[in-house]
């Protein structure tokens, strides 16, 4: 099977090397070329444009930072919309927000192609592993020509509906998420400040029925201020944006994501945005009333 991969970020990269390590065929772009490097090494082709591997493939993939991005790659000169038409199928799989993902499904349809949303929960060690849990949405005969792909670049895949679902599905999933990072740094926190071990504070909470994977994963970096990026802060601050327009648009009173959301903001304006979502971590650590008495 032939795909087009646009965007080659953390986890783009790490999905299209699966996808060509299992045998596809794989046309890579990326705004910054010179990225594509390390897909050639490996055995990728490249095209100059998103126009021109729309072109080329029958289907392509687009994992991209936020909704601008995405929409430019869409609409803007040599984008996607230039080339798209009967027969191609446009799979999304960057975490935007549902009206974003229906304008590009508008577009495309209009033109004749098909469109699959397919946002994805796991961060660069699952992209790398093919462990992502891919939260797809939209067409459903695209759904079932992607599912060979689906199953190297996931454990598993949620078929959720009409276009939209698996957006709003994504932003629920890192609402809770990043919500929860800021409880886990508050935790952190107060242990150390109560003068307790704070990795002794993550071996209980591994055995207690809150126990999960990123309180695992993220702990002992955290402890040690390590906050090399797998998920951007920019990103996760993002979806805690968009996840509480959701919230408005339902009126769902989310105080809980508000406030994590502040924290998110509060790191990116202290230059944190490029350092993995854990580095909020440093925002809880220096909040005022948190420090020496
Ligand atoms: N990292 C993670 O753990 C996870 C991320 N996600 C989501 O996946 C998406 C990608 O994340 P990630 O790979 O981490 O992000 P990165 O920041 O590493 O990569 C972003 C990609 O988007 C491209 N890009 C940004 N702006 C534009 C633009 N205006 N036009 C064209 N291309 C653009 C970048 O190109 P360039 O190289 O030129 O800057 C790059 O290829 C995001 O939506 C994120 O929320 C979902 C699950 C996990
Ligand atoms: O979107 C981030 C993730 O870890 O999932």
């Amino acid at each position: 099977m032939e795909v087009g991969f646009l965007g080659l970020g953390i986890m783009g990269k790490a999905m299209a090397l699966n996808l060509l390590r299992h045998g596809f065929g794989v046309t890579v772009w990326n705004r910054t070329l010179s990225k594509c490097k390390e897909l050639v090494e490996q055995g990728a082709s490249v095209g100059e444009t998103p126009a021109f591997v729309i072109n080329k493939c029958k289907y392509t993939i687009a994992m991209l930072s936020d909704p601008s991005a995405v929409l430019s790659v869409m609409f803007d000169k040599d984008g996607v919309l230039e080339q798209i038409c009967s027969g191609k199928g446009y799979i999304d799989m960057s975490t935007v927000d549902a009206d974003t993902s229906s304008k590009i499904s508008e577009a495309i349809t209009k033109k004749g192609g098909y469109f699959l949303e397919a946002p994805v929960s796991g961060s660069k060690k699952p992209a790398e592993d093919g462990q992502l849990v891919i939260l797809a949405a939209g067409e459903k005969a695209l759904y079932e020509e992607m599912i060979p792909a689906f199953n190297v670049l996931g454990k598993k895949s949620f078929f959720l509906g009409q276009v939209g679902n698996g957006a709003k599905m994504k932003l629920v999933v890192n609402m809770i998420m990043g919500s929860m990072m800021n409880a886990l740094s508050e935790g952190l926190c107060l242990a150390d400040r109560s003068s307790l071990n704070e990795q002794t504070l993550l071996d209980v909470l591994e055995l207690a029925a809150i126990a999960n994977p990123m309180f695992k994963m993220k702990g002992p970096a955290m402890i040690q201020s390590n906050y090399s990026p797998a998920f951007p802060l920019k990103h996760q601050q993002k979806d805690m944006r968009l996840a509480l327009a959701l919230g408005d648009e339902n009126a769902v009173s989310m105080p809980v994501a508000a406030a994590a959301n502040e924290a998110f903001k509060k790191a990116r304006s202290m230059g944190l945005g490029d350092l993995d979502f854990s580095a909020v971590h440093e925002v809880v650590k220096t909040a005022k009333g948190s420090g020496e008495a």
